[in-house]
């Protein structure tokens, strides 16, 4: 069987379009790719009959003259937070193991209308929340990733941990990944890929297991600027059934792109230069700077002056809404029910919730409910709003002196599993420069820098402004053509 694991998302499109090779003999190589993977744990389930089902109406579609869409004959993962007709979707958690949904999420019925096909349901951390993808109720995933002259198994990142490795090792040319503070950039920070969460709204909500709903966005994982680009286009629409869906038509990403950022000024932010981040991610960033330059941006200072209070402002936020969310899995009407020997209604709510979710979850719930309480609502969340506020603010009076922004995406490299288990605060501060854009609603995307000189990859992050994923993706382009990533993990697997 001939081997297309190394191409990537318009390779495929391009290739099955003029007939170089069919959408068949793609899935087929990949499908074969994810069974020999079971190491990385990267999925949750596979579905490789849907993957070929897809591959064989694009390759129908082609032979009857049809138009072919934007994703056709690419199969695909998809993060377990999406809903698929018929196929369990858990968000990786024992709550809903078992629960197949009797409708399609809107990103995914996007993607599969524009061609594409799926290969699975990918691990994630529980209901995405997490880091580094181990508080996945089915386990950790491996980063295909490892330093040199070490075995240790490392974090592919989180929340989506396996849609980062999915697509790092190659088993997928691409795959959906969902951000809440990070969880798209700091993943594919972490495992040299590129990945873009989007304005908020762009991408519809509907059917993606909520956490924090004023937060979730879907977006993009991939192997290139250009491949995030293709797919961020099928999945964004409006959509009445979300209603903070942007009722703004999908502008044409992949014809807009450009390298040249004559007249685009780039800005830094200074408070981004914080304590304890590692020596070669500042170098990096500085690195990133003379790219920019080189693509013809001026590069200016500007400052966000609220930065230090976002992450904190996030983890109240996010519980606060995750809390209100996950209420409404009791047992009743989803997954997992517990049911112990003569039990009443509650008794059932406690048993179940108590089985069914987490430690990290739980303590999401339970301090989301805490700063929800009466006596501590003004204190907590009502304070963390009004930060909130402030964060976006420091966003709308930088665009007045920059189009674009550049910061790395993540304080460290990825790290071994189990190293911050016990260290939930540590943990957090992985998404300190996620976090910001994420509670301004803004696009913000990472790309691919370099390797530490242990052999890690690292990212960098750019920002952009309300509804300009244009000027992001182009910024991101002309790191991608400096940068010349071309690393790609060893094979252990
Ligand atoms: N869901 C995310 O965007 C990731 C973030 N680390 C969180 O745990 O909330």
């Amino acid at each position: 069987m001939a081997d297309f694991t190394d191409l990537g998302v318009k390779d495929i499109r391009d290739g099955v379009a003029s007939g170089e090779f069919t959408a068949r003999e793609v899935a087929e190589s990949f499908n074969a790719a994810v069974a020999d993977a079971a190491a990385l744990n990267a999925f949750i389930v596979t579905t490789p009959e849907h993957a070929l089902a897809a591959a064989d109406k694009v390759d129908a579609d082609r032979a009857a003259g049809k138009d072919l869409g934007k994703m056709a004959g690419v199969p695909i993962g998809m993060k377990d937070l999406f809903a698929t007709h018929g196929v369990q979707t858990t968000a990786a958690s024992h709550i809903l193991e078992g629960f197949k949904p009797d409708y399609e999420s809107t990103v995914s019925s996007n993607l599969w209308a524009a061609g594409a096909g799926m290969l699975g349901k990918l691990n994630l951390d529980q209901f995405a929340m997490g880091s580094s993808n181990e508080t996945s109720y089915f386990g950790n995933v491996n980063s295909p990733w490892r330093k040199e002259g070490s075995n240790a198994a490392m974090s592919p990142g989180g929340s989506s941990g396996g849609s980062s490795s999915a697509v790092a090792s190659r088993i997928a040319p691409a795959a959906t990944g969902t951000d809440t503070g990070g969880s798209i950039r700091q993943p594919a920070a972490f495992t040299g890929i590129c990945g873009i969460k989007p304005t908020y709204g762009r991408c519809s909500r509907w059917g993606v297991v909520a956490f924090a709903s004023s937060l979730d966005q879907a977006g993009p994982m991939a192997r290139s600027v250009e491949d995030c680009a293709i797919m961020l286009e099928a999945m964004a629409g409006f959509d009445p059934k979300d209603s903070t869906s942007l009722q703004m038509d999908v502008p044409a990403w992949e014809a807009g792109l450009s390298a040249d950022l004559k007249g685009k000024k780039v800005g830094i932010p200074r408070e981004y230069r914080m304590d304890g981040t590692y020596e070669a991610i500042l170098k990096s960033w500085e690195q990133g700077k003379e790219w920019l330059r080189d693509a013809g941006a001026e590069i200016v200072d500007i400052s966000l002056p609220h930065t230090k209070y976002a992450l904190p402002a996030y983890y109240i936020i996010a519980p606060a809404e995750a809390s209100s969310n996950l209420a409404r899995y009791d047992g009743v009407r989803y997954g997992l029910r517990e049911l112990p020997e003569g039990a009443g209604l509650q008794d059932m709510y406690a048993a179940t919730r108590a089985a069914g979710f987490g430690d990290e979850v739980k303590r999401r719930i339970l301090i989301g409910t805490y700063v929800l309480s009466a006596g501590f609502y003004d204190a907590y969340y009502n304070q963390a709003q009004k930060v909130r506020a402030l964060v976006a603010r420091d966003f709308e009076e930088a665009w007045a002196t920059c189009d674009v922004i550049l910061a790395p995406t993540t304080p460290t490299p990825s790290f071994p599993l189990g190293s911050l288990n016990e260290d939930p605060l540590t943990m957090y501060l992985n998404d300190v420069f996620a976090v910001p854009a994420s509670l301004a609603g803004l696009p913000a995307m990472s790309v691919p820098a370099t390797l530490t000189d242990d052999g890690l990859p690292l990212g960098l992050q750019l920002v952009g402004k309300p509804f300009d994923e244009q000027g992001v993706l182009n910024a991101g382009l002309a790191i991608q053509q400096r940068a010349n990533f071309a690393a790609k993990p060893e094979k252990w697997w």
